[in-house]
């Protein structure tokens, strides 16, 4: 195989673009809940909601607007758009791939911000990879659009089984993936849940992702603000504290009773560094390339089903540069930060997300950035 060929062109994305966000989540977990509640109340942001129904939407106070081509009669059904009394607007499309994106954007100005509620799409990563990189889908509707983060609905009352079934799967299950490819999880329902249960869980959906922020919600109930305009891509990440860290497992490390998920399911792998010089910058980025691109250490050493999801990290240098790695599956990115960032913290600290992250892979990575 030719690795040049495999390489992906990271996408050059302007100001101007309309930050798009992606909502996924368990069958059932609260996601339209959710986007009805944005759709009704006050909160200043002019939000463009991709939905696959309405639903019960009577009660929003509303005009249709019928965009449906006039050639194409058939479409009118299934394409709508309502503008609503808070400045959103809401549309129903669907299907939810790029032709209603396209549509969408032929409204352009009418809103200046994007959440895609991806039903019948199961695992967010192929659809953030389109927004981040796909150059096609970039020089095209897509030039208009930059991906802002993917929030994860779980539901409270059914996410525990549904991880445990999904991790008794060979391949990655649906809902881990989602829950490993997010940047914000809710966690839902909690008004049905013991306090016991939603921290059992909540420790569950730490071990897959330690690095999102988790808000605890009943009918999707947050600042609008927790989901929107994160940056989830473009800066440095929020790695968030977490208080209950005798319930929170760190992966490789922890043999309590979830510790199966690690070997049937994904883990995480989480190491801190300190500020590296050039050399080691250099060695880094082969890790990662090595491990991003051909599932494998650099050293060669194979490593049982090594796959990774997902990536995050701040990397500070010698000379106090900040970089931000990001990373959707083989696609990553390490960009220096800017200069509007005031702080440098003391060390760094990296995150992957995926199958296969054993001690092996640890060490391998902690030789580099200690040595
Ligand atoms: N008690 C309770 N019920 C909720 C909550 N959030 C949503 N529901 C209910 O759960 C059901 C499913 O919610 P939806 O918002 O339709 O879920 P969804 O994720 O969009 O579902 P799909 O599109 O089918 O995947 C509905 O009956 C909601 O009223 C919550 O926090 N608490």
């Amino acid at each position: 195989m030719d690795l040049d060929d495999e390489i992906p062109t990271l996408v050059e994305h302007s100001n101007d673009r309309v930050p798009l966000t992606i909502i996924c989540g368990f069958l059932g977990a609260g996601k339209s809940t959710l986007l009805k509640r944005i759709l009704t109340e006050r909160h200043g942001y002019r939000i463009a909601v991709i939905m696959n129904e309405f639903g019960d939407t009577a009660d929003i106070e509303a005009k249709t607007i019928n965009v449906s081509s006039p050639d194409d009669p058939t479409a009118e059904a299934s394409e709508e758009f309502l503008e609503l009394a808070n400045g959103c607007l809401c549309c129903s499309i669907k299907d939810v791939g790029i032709a209603a994106i396209e549509k969408l954007m032929q409204r352009k100005g009418a809103f200046d911000y994007i959440l895609l509620e991806t039903t019948g799409l199961a695992d967010p990563g192929p659809i953030a990879s389109m927004f981040w990189q796909n150059e096609e889908f970039a020089s095209g509707v897509g030039k208009d659009i930059v991906l802002d983060g993917v929030v994860c609905v779980v539901d409270a009352c059914f996410g525990q089984k549904q991880i445990e079934e999904d991790a008794t799967y060979d391949e990655i299950g649906e809902s881990i993936r989602q829950i490993a490819g997010s940047d914000v999880i809710l966690l839902n329902k909690i008004d049905l849940v013991e306090p016991v249960e939603a921290a059992h869980l909540e420790s569950a959906i730490r071990q897959i992702n330690p690095a999102a922020p988790l808000h605890k919600t009943v009918r999707g109930q947050l600042d609008v603000g927790s989901i929107v305009n994160i940056e989830a891509y473009s800066t440095r990440p929020k790695f968030p504290v977490h208080g209950h860290d005798h319930n929170a497992i760190r992966a490789g490390h922890d043999h309590s009773e979830q510790s199966h998920y690690e070997l049937r399911g994904i883990s995480s792998l989480q190491v801190t560094c300190p500020t590296l010089g050039q050399e080691k910058m250099d060695k880094l980025d082969a890790w990662i390339r090595s491990v991003l691109w051909e599932n494998q250490l650099p050293e060669g050493t194979q490593s049982s089903e090594l796959q990774v999801l997902r990536c995050k990290g701040l990397v500070i240098t010698d000379a106090g540069d900040q970089y931000v790695l990001q990373g959707v599956r083989s696609m990553y990115d390490m960009s220096l930060v800017g200069e509007e960032v005031v702080g440098v913290p003391e060390q760094g600290k990296l995150v992957f997300i995926g199958k296969g992250l054993d001690l092996v892979v640890r060490k391998s990575l902690e030789d580099i950035v200690n040595s």
